[in-house]
């Protein structure tokens, strides 16, 4: 029989077990599938003696990933720790150093050192593969660096955060306050450890700049994707997308432009009919968009054990099958530093804000707006509240610079009760 395909799996927690599970509940499918058996040499986590619902008996057990990473019966590093810097890193170049493949589903490690990573695994004749860091179980890494890889990728979208899709779906079908559902969140186990990588963008930010290095063929670059959270959506925001036939999303979009890689991770109005204004609750999607294909949609769950696991599995597969690609779909050395596009496509805006209700008050804003070179599309006053004027704008096509600058002005007219809540209406 062929040699087996030795795995060393690192981080035995939600995504671990997930992992684990499947190795032992399909020893022979995957056998007949890669047409080698797929076996645990080793495993490692903090705590040795915790039940983890999985039997761990027959496998190896290592302290420290590090070495894990380097047994001589590990074929396959699979580094489920999680974090850009500590154990998952120094266990991944040791595996690599060591000429060994990995597996990751740590989008944190990747976005912020993918280029170093892949370098070292090509001079060591190695290859890692991610499928699990972006949008948990759908295979969207596959399908852009194999399945279209005979397109000019033109755009790459998505909605790749399941917590702050649960957290504006949930607000708007409940119509419950921001901070109440994000309460409910973390009640359901949802957040990160450190929520501000949920609700901050990060952690879309980080698989939005994995896509764009395998879409437009360049150097992970999560520096350049402009990041803006969720946290001052307010449920005003969402009833009023909803009249206008819209829904607030966490929307990641990158394209090549003229100007250079544009890539954004912000909250956006989409239409409500779009398959991603549809996108209900921690479920995520990715659009993908290639100049032969079109338009292709993937729907399915962006975390979780099984999902993710999935993910995992689909990688180790590839491997058992003797499937070697670069990391980031093409050599590590010819990926160059993308040029940042200094300005965004022009896009229609929704404003809100709240102004002091005294005369004149909407005239200073809407010359703000003028001298910027923004026109109003639409404007209302929709409230009242003890001196108080809520207001809404929706801007024609503006570059969000210019809207930007007219925000800035605005702070000096002395009628702004608060920071305007700005947001991207998206052509999806
Ligand atoms: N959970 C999900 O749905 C998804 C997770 N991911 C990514 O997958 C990776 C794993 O996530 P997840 O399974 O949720 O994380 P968990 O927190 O559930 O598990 C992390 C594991 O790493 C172990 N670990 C932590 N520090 C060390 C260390 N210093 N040495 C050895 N082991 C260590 C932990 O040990 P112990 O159990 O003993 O504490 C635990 O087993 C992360 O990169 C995450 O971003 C990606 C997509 C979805
Ligand atoms: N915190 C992430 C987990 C999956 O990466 C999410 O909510 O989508």
């Amino acid at each position: 029989m062929t040699s087996p395909l030795r795995l060393g799996i690192a981080g035995i927690g939600t995504v671990g077990v997930g992992v684990i599970r499947i190795v032992q509940r399909h020893a022979d499918m995957l056998t007949a599938r890669s047409g080698r058996p797929v076996t645990i040499s080793a495993v490692s986590a903090r705590a040795r003696n915790k039940d983890r619902g999985v039997r761990l008996g027959d496998y190896a057990w290592e302290d420290d990933p590090v070495t894990l990473a380097g047994r001589d019966d590990v074929d396959v590093f699979v580094e489920l720790v999680g974090g850009d810097t500590g154990p998952a890193k120094d266990a991944v170049e040791a595996a690599l150093k060591a000429g060994k493949d990995v597996v990751t589903a740590n989008k944190a490690l990747l976005a912020h050192h993918g280029q170093a990573l892949a370098e070292l695994a090509e001079a060591n004749g190695a290859v890692i593969r991610f499928e699990a860091a972006v949008a948990g179980g759908i295979p969207c890494i596959k399908a852009l660096g194999e399945g279209l890889s005979g397109n000019e990728i033109t755009r790459v979208m998505g909605v790749m955060n399941g917590t702050c899709n649960y957290i504006l779906t949930r607000m708007e079908s409940a119509g419950l306050a921001y901070d109440t559902v994000f309460q409910e969140a973390s009640d359901l186990g949802y957040l990160e450890a450190d929520p501000t990588l949920d609700v901050g963008g990060i952690d879309a930010g980080h698989k939005l700049a994995l896509l764009a290095s395998l879409a437009f063929g360049c150097q992970v670059d999560f520096d350049g994707v402009a990041l803006e959270g969720i946290e001052r959506i307010a449920i005003d925001d969402i009833n009023h997308a909803a009249d206008m036939g819209f829904r607030v999303k966490l929307l990641g979009v990158a394209q090549m432009t003229g100007r250079g890689l544009e890539a954004r991770m912000s909250p956006c109005l989409v239409p409500a009919s779009s398959p991603l204004g549809q996108l209900e609750g921690a479920t995520n999607m990715v659009v993908l968009e290639g100049d032969s294909v079109g338009q292709v949609v993937l729907r399915g769950a962006g975390a979780g054990e099984g999902p993710t696991a999935s993910a995992v599995m689909g990688d180790v597969m590839d491997i058992a099958r003797g499937i070697r690609l670069p990391t980031f779909g093409r050599p590590a050395a010819s990926l160059a530093k993308p040029k940042r596009a200094d300005a965004n496509v022009p896009a229609p805006f929704y404003l809100r804000m709240v102004l002091t209700d005294k005369p004149g008050a909407l005239a200073k804003i809407a010359s703000c707006l003028g001298e910027a070179g923004i026109s109003i599309d639409r404007m209302r006053q929709y409230d009242h509240a003890a001196g108080s004027a809520p207001v809404l704008i929706v801007t024609h096509k503006a570059m969000r610079q210019s809207l930007d600058s007219a925000i800035a002005a605005m702070s000096g007219t002395g009628v702004l009760e608060s920071d305007p809540v700005a947001l991207r209406i998206e052509d999806v």
